[in-house]
Formats: structure tokens, sequence, C-alpha cells
């Protein structure tokens, strides 16, 4: 089988052509796949399938086989994919995800998609939310980007942090159900430094639908203007907030082109 290893700010992703058939048992696949002793490695994998209400439909799975409605990082991999392997000519694109359509407007160098606008929609944002957890107490603000992310505004953050705190916060019953958790500090009305956990793949170097999350949440509070920079551990991506959509900008890289013999890794499980 045949796959794609792509980056976004160093959130990684397998990804297969799935346009004429796809490969059994996805979850279980993108688990095996995505370990980063025993499978390729990735925070997880996406099937780019045939458009139903777009040119291409987005599948995403987390490293752990959990579904996955939207992936912002994922997605401008996604545009580079299918611009970059010739199947589209387009630049402007609109991709069907579980999270309903997302328009891509590519940025062509050399004939490669070096960098991807993507119309993030509209983010809806709750009141804070108080939760204790064996680490401490923290104020959360629940936001849907297409999917569920929980923002706490707290001062210099770090990946050990990140790792005890965000799993605590991610099953935190106040917040409804599993999020993926942005640990933010606003650096100034343009720069938001953003740390994230993401339900299904654990730390994560970035997060596109985290870094409009954690935007969104400080635009409430006016803690930022309507352009900012998010810089997050594998980079920064510029977020924008233009008639009440977000839109995010960032570059999309391919790291490999690989084949693997899956199926020996079902034979042998327990
Ligand atoms: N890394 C992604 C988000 C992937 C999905 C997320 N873990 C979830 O389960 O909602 C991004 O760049 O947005």
């Amino acid at each position: 089988m045949k796959f794609v290893k792509m980056e976004g700010l160093g959130n990684d992703y397998l990804f297969l052509n799935c346009l004429e058939g796809e490969p059994p048992e996805l979850p279980r696949l993108a688990k095996t796949l995505s370990d980063r002793h025993f499978g390729v490695g990735a925070d997880g994998l996406i099937c780019v399938k045939p458009g139903q209400a777009g040119d291409f439909t987005m599948e995403m799975y987390n490293a752990d086989g959990s579904r996955g409605a939207m992936c912002g990082n994922g997605i401008r991999c996604l545009g580079k994919f299918v611009y970059d392997s010739g199947l589209t000519r387009k630049c402007c694109l609109t991709i069907q995800t579980d999270a309903g359509p997302r328009g891509l407007e590519l940025s062509v160098r050399n004939g490669r998609v070096a960098e991807v606008t993507v119309d993030m929609g509209q983010a809806q944002i709750d009141e804070e939310v108080y939760c204790q957890t064996a680490a401490g107490a923290f104020w959360v603000t629940p936001v849907e980007v297409g999917n569920p992310h929980g923002v706490v505004f707290c001062p210099e953050w770090t990946e050990e942090e990140t790792a005890r705190v965000g799993p605590l916060l991610e099953h935190c019953p106040r917040l409804g159900r599993r999020r993926n958790i942005e640990f933010l500090t606003v650096e100034d009305r343009e720069h938001l430094t953003v740390r994230v956990w993401e339900r299904g793949s654990g730390v994560t170097l970035a997060c596109g639908t985290g870094a409009c999350a954690s935007f969104a949440a400080a635009r409430r509070r006016d803690l930022c203007g309507p352009k900012a920079q998010v810089h997050l551990p594998g980079g920064s991506l510029r977020v924008e907030e233009r008639e009440n959509r977000l839109f995010m900008t960032g570059p999309a890289h391919t790291v490999f082109r690989g084949e693997t013999d899956f199926l020996w890794h079902s034979e042998t499980e327990n």
C-alpha cells in the first residue's frame, strides 16, 4: 500500500489516495501506521476520497484511530497532496470534511504548493468552564471550529506541563466531551503562543484548528486584533478574521513517499 507522509508545522500525517477505493479497517490502520516505533510514525492518517459536495473529501484519523472532524494542518497538506500529484490543476478548492465544506486557496511556487489559506468558517465560543483536575484548577474556554477545543489562558507554558495537564482537561466531565486543549499565552495584540494537547494524538508540534480556536478565544476577550501570528512549537500560522470568518494561512510539506505491507501487522497482532 502506497502512502505519502506530509507535515504542516511538524504536525505530520500519512496520506492515502482513496479516490478509487480504500483499504479495510481504517481506524486500526491509522493506529498501526501512526505508531512511532512499530509503524511509520505520524500524528494520524488522512484519506483523500472523491468529492461529494466538493472537489475532494478529507477523512481524518488521529494516531489512536479515533476520527477527527476537521484538521487544519492536514487540510493544507491535502491541498498540496492533490495539486502536486496532478489530481487537480485548480488553485481554489472546496474540500468536504466531517465538519462541512472548507475552501482552500493554494499558493503555487515553481509548480508546487508552498502555502495554503483555508477558510475555517465561524468559531463558536461558549462561556468559560471551571475544571478541577489532579494537577490543579483551570478556567477553560470551549471553542468549536469544526472540532472541539478548550483554550486555557496562561503565562509561559512548557511541553512537560502540556503533557501533564492536557490529558486531564481533555477528559474533564465539565467540558461535555473529549476536547483538544490549547495553552495560550498572549504576547501582544498580533502574536499568540500556543502549546497543544490533541485528543487522540497527545502533544503535537502544532494544531491548525487549535491555532484558530486560540485566536478566536483571544479575540472574544479583545486581547488581539483581527490579524495575528500564532506561534506553535513547530512554526507559525497567520490567522485572520474577516466578516466573522477565520482564515488560516501556513505551509505544507511532503516528507517522503513510501509503501508498506500493513497486513503483516494485522496478522501478527494478538
Ligand atoms: N492537528 C489537527 C487536528 C486533528 C484532529 C483533532 N485531534 C481532533 O480529534 O479533533 C489540526 O491541525 O487541526
